[in-house]
Order: structure tokens, then C-alpha cells, then sequence
């Protein structure tokens, strides 16, 4: 009879296992990180999208307000340093590598450095938690498009990438906490009065009608994780308070139909109504973005002011623990579905996924 003893290193436990995994990818959008990285970089992100000149020299100056250097490519290292150490802590051995859409390091510089390092399957997590072409589908296209940019004497891995998580339990709860402090930070007598403004980045009306298998899942799944982080919220303060979805970062030329309400004119209509104060939770970001440093830190929490509504912005997912165990949590059960054939649901992109491109 085989002893058990001698067969050999102990297979990790189940729960534990990345099999057949060999290495994670986070997938970024990348961002300049000196002033003479700024145009370049605009060029890479607009390339034939038909974004109007106006909107981009304004986009340029919020990045030369803040140095010419995005906060992404800071906030990537951090998150990929706080997964490292999440997974070491678990006795999870898994490398990680990081690779960006628009800016350096690139995506396929990423791929064929896997390739030359020998790696076979790759799970990749984008920074992009939610449904549409811009947050899912054209990571797929740009994955696709590194791994047939692999030389011919390399051999490319194979690479999943794990569907929207933004119904994940980890992310509601870390963006709650974000909920919670940020209603501490408004003067006691107006917090209980606060009402909840929860904002994500506008998308074509056309791109958000076709997201997700059955169309719709962009706005679908930011009114649920809203719902969900307004409940615990409210569990936690003991203070239900009005919620809401609004958009920031509206981009495109001005015929096209984009979602709407602007938080800008939002935050005009609540102090007309009266309210008393706000907390501003961007949700659709996974960390402090360009868009939450300028269209949220800058310009919404001015509007706020000028208008005398007491505003605070809760923090993003960010390296909260709760979002890097969520991490951890999404790469365990990818690999154990993976190894049963079983692929959950928010992994099944249909081919007419998140198609819609344009206005
Ligand atoms: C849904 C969505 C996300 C969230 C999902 C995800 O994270 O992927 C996202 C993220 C980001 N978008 C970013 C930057 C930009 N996005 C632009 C333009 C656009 N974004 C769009 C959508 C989204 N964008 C769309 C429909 C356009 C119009 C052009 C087109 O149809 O493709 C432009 C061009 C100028 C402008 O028009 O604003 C810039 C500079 C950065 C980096 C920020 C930093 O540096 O911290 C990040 C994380
Ligand atoms: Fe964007």
C-alpha cells in the first residue's frame, strides 16, 4: 500500500490552490506620470475615438494641475503590493504581474515578459469592476491584441480575465467604510440629514445600453452596489439615508447622449431642494482616479461649496482590506472553478457582450 508519507509535498489544500494558474495580471488604464508624458498619453487613450479638441486640452490641464503625474500608476503599485503581501499571508503562491491600456508598462511589453518567464496561465483582474465596453470589453480586445503581439519564438499563455465583481461582498464593504468616515467628517448636526450620492463615470447612452449579456448591466449593477453600500451604511450609523446615482467625467462630443445627471448639476438641484448635506461615493472608480481627484476633490467639492451644502467624498475600494482579501477571494474561487468546469456566471461573456462602442 502506498504510504501517504513518502508521496510526495502535500498538495495545497483546496482552498489555497491557484491551479491551474501560474500567475495573476492586473489590467490598468495606465497614466502619465510627468508633464511631457501628458499629450502622449491623451493621444493614446483618443486614438480615433473622436473626442472633440476642447475636451481634451481641459482634460490635459487637470492632469498639469496635479503635476503632470495621474495618482493611477501609484495607486496600481500600492494595490499590487497590498495583494502580494494578502496572498503571501495566506500561503498563496502566486506572481503578479501589472500591465496598462494607455501607458507604460504596457500591456503586451507584460505578456511577452510572461511568456519569456515561462508563464502558461494567466488570471487577469482589470481595475475596472463594472460591465461596459469601456471597463470589460476592450481589456478583452486589448488582451487579444498582446497575445498576438507575442514573438513567434515565445510561446504566448493563456489568459482569463475575471468578469465584473463589483457585486462582490469585499468591494460593497470597502467602499461603505469609505460611506461611514466621510459622513464623520460632516459637522455632527447635518449628518444624520445627509443624503448619499453615489457617482461613477458617464458613458455613452448607446455603450451602457449595450453592456453585459443582456444589455444595461452598467447602470443595472451601479444601482445595486448603491442599494447594497446604502443598506450597510444605514446598518452601521443606524441612520437610513436617501441614496442616489449620479455621473462625473462626461467626455465626447456634445450630440451624443451620455448618462445623466451630472453631479455638478445634481449637487445645484439638492441644494435648491434643501438638503442639508452630502457624501459623495465614487463607486465606479476601484481607486482615487483622475476623475475623483479632479472631477470630484476639485471641481464637485467646489460646486458643493459655492452653494453652501456641506460635502465630503468618501475614500475609493483603494487597498482597503476588504477589497484586497476580495481580490484574493475572486482569484481562489476563478481557480477552483476553473478546475471543476464550472465558471460562475459574472466569468460567461456572450459574443455580443458589452459591444456597444460609441454614441
Ligand atoms: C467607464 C470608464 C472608466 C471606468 C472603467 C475603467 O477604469 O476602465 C474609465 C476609466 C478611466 N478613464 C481614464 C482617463 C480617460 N478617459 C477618457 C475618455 C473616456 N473614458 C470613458 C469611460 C471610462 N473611463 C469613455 C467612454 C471615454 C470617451 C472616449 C472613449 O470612448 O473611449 C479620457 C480622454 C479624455 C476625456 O475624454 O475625458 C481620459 C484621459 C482613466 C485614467 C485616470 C487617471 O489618470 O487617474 C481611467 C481609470
Ligand atoms: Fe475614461
Amino acid at each position: 500500500m502506498p504510504n501517504p508519507q513518502q508521496a510526495g509535498p502535500d498538495p495545497l489544500p483546496a482552498d489555497r490552490s491557484t491551479d491551474p494558474y501560474d500567475a495573476l495580471l492586473l489590467l490598468s488604464f495606465g497614466g502619465p506620470e510627468r508633464p511631457e508624458d501628458v499629450v502622449p498619453f491623451l493621444e493614446n487613450v483618443t486614438r480615433g475615438r473622436g473626442i472633440p479638441r476642447e475636451r481634451l486640452e481641459a482634460v490635459g490641464q487637470h492632469y498639469f494641475l496635479f503635476g503632470g503625474r495621474s495618482p493611477i500608476n501609484d495607486q496600481n503599485k500600492a494595490l499590487i503590493a497590498a495583494v502580494e503581501e494578502d496572498l503571501a499571508a495566506h500561503g498563496i503562491d502566486l506572481p503578479v504581474y501589472w500591465g496598462n491600456r494607455n501607458w507604460d508598462p504596457y500591456l503586451a511589453d507584460t505578456v511577452e515578459q510572461m511568456a519569456r518567464d515561462g508563464v502558461r496561465r494567466v488570471l487577469c483582474l482589470a481595475t475596472s469592476a463594472y460591465s461596459s465596453w469601456s471597463g470589460c470589453r476592450q481589456y478583452r480586445d486589448n488582451l487579444e491584441a498582446a497575445l498576438a503581439a507575442v514573438p513567434a519564438d515565445l510561446v504566448a499563455p493563456r489568459i482569463d480575465k475575471i468578469g465584473a465583481y463589483c457585486d462582490h461582498p469585499g468591494f460593497v464593504a470597502a467602499n461603505a467604510d469609505g460611506v461611514v468616515a466621510a459622513l464623520d467628517a460632516l459637522p455632527v448636526e447635518v449628518r444624520d440629514d445627509a443624503r448619499l450620492v453615489f457617482v461613477t463615470h458617464s458613458i455613452p447612452i448607446s455603450m451602457s445600453d449595450a453592456s453585459g449579456p443582456q444589455g444595461g448591466a452598467y447602470v443595472a449593477q451601479h444601482l445595486d452596489v448603491a442599494a447594497a453600500v446604502a443598506a450597510q451604511v444605514a446598518a452601521v450609523t443606524g441612520v437610513e439615508r436617501p441614496h442616489e446615482l449620479v455621473y462625473c467625467s462626461r467626455s465626447g462630443a456634445p450630440h451624443i447622449p451620455w448618462l445623466e445627471p451630472d453631479v455638478n448639476d445634481r449637487l445645484e438641484e439638492l441644494a435648491a431642494e434643501g438638503a442639508a448635506a452630502v457624501v459623495l461615493s465614487p463607486i465606479g472608480f476601484v481607486s482615487d482616479h483622475m476623475e475623483v481627484v479632479y472631477d470630484l476633490d476639485t471641481e464637485a467639492l467646489a460646486t458643493a461649496e459655492r452653494l453652501g451644502l456641506p460635502a465630503r467624498r468618501a475614500a475609493s475600494a483603494g487597498t482597503h482590506p476588504a477589497f484586497v482579501a476580495a481580490i484574493r477571494e475572486l482569484v481562489l474561487d476563478r481557480a477552483s472553478r476553473e478546475r471543476t468546469l464550472a465558471p460562475a456566471a459574472r466569468d460567461h461573456c456572450p459574443l455580443g457582450c458589452c459591444t456597444g462602442s460609441r454614441g
